[in-house]
């Protein structure tokens, strides 16, 4: 099914490219990040993170010539309605930034008791074998958690230094990148793609 070996990553986040590249490692595949292959980024204009994965993995397929690999992912605040959702790296406005991102989290759960400070990422994964592939195979990973009162931790990107991650106790930005691939939405949504994919990777 998936015989061609170069796949694109389409992708400009460097916390998720590092992520994809050691969880793709033992797939026998080589990845090459879009920007690398001169692919700019598309603007996500869709409402979900199925629509926006396509979006880019179309995009990425269309520019390069290969198969795309998208992903589209976010945090989930269950005490702000599933804010910030889809539109978890422009919260803060645009440029997307971390820090401040995540300073906007904080301030918006300033008055929310620890027990309702629940939420969970998704990761929507899309590989498209072409720009035309009729069918995208879509992967959805969930990483349910809760959001601290202060950053903690040096590793992940993005909102990891506020995820509390329970089995571990501690947040995604201390815990080490190869649990973190096992364990998240990333890390889930990969799985279930290796799966389906079956014998056509090696
Ligand atoms: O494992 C994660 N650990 C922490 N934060 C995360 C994670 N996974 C997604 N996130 C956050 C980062 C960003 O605020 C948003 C993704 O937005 P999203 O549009 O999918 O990615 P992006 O714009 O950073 O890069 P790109 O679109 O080029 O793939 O969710
Ligand atoms: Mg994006």
């Amino acid at each position: 099914m998936t015989s061609d070996r170069h796949w694109v990553l389409a992708s400009n986040n460097a916390g998720k490219i590092a992520e994809f590249n050691r969880l793709l490692q033992p797939w026998g595949i080589e990845v090459s990040a879009q920007k690398d292959l001169g692919v700019d980024s598309p603007e996500e204009t869709a409402t979900t993170f199925v629509e926006n994965a396509l979006i880019k993995a179309r995009h990425a397929a269309r520019i390069s010539g290969l198969p795309a690999l998208a992903d589209d992912s976010g945090l989930a605040v269950d005490a702000l309605g599933g804010a910030p959702g889809v539109y978890s790296a422009r919260y803060a406005g645009e440029p997307a930034d971390d820090d401040a991102n995540n300073r906007k989290l904080l301030d918006a759960l300033a008055n929310v008791p620890d027990a309702k400070r629940t939420a969970r990422f998704h990761c929507v994964l899309v590989l498209m074998r072409s720009a035309e592939d009729p069918i995208p195979m879509i992967c959805h990973g969930q990483w349910p958690g809760r959001i601290a009162r202060e950053t903690t931790g040096g590793g992940g990107f993005g909102y990891d230094p506020l995820f509390l991650v329970p089995e571990d106790g501690c947040t995604a930005a201390e815990l080490p990148a190869q649990r973190k691939a096992q364990v998240s939405h990333r890390g889930r949504a990969m799985a279930e793609l290796r799966e389906r994919l079956g014998d056509s990777v090696a």
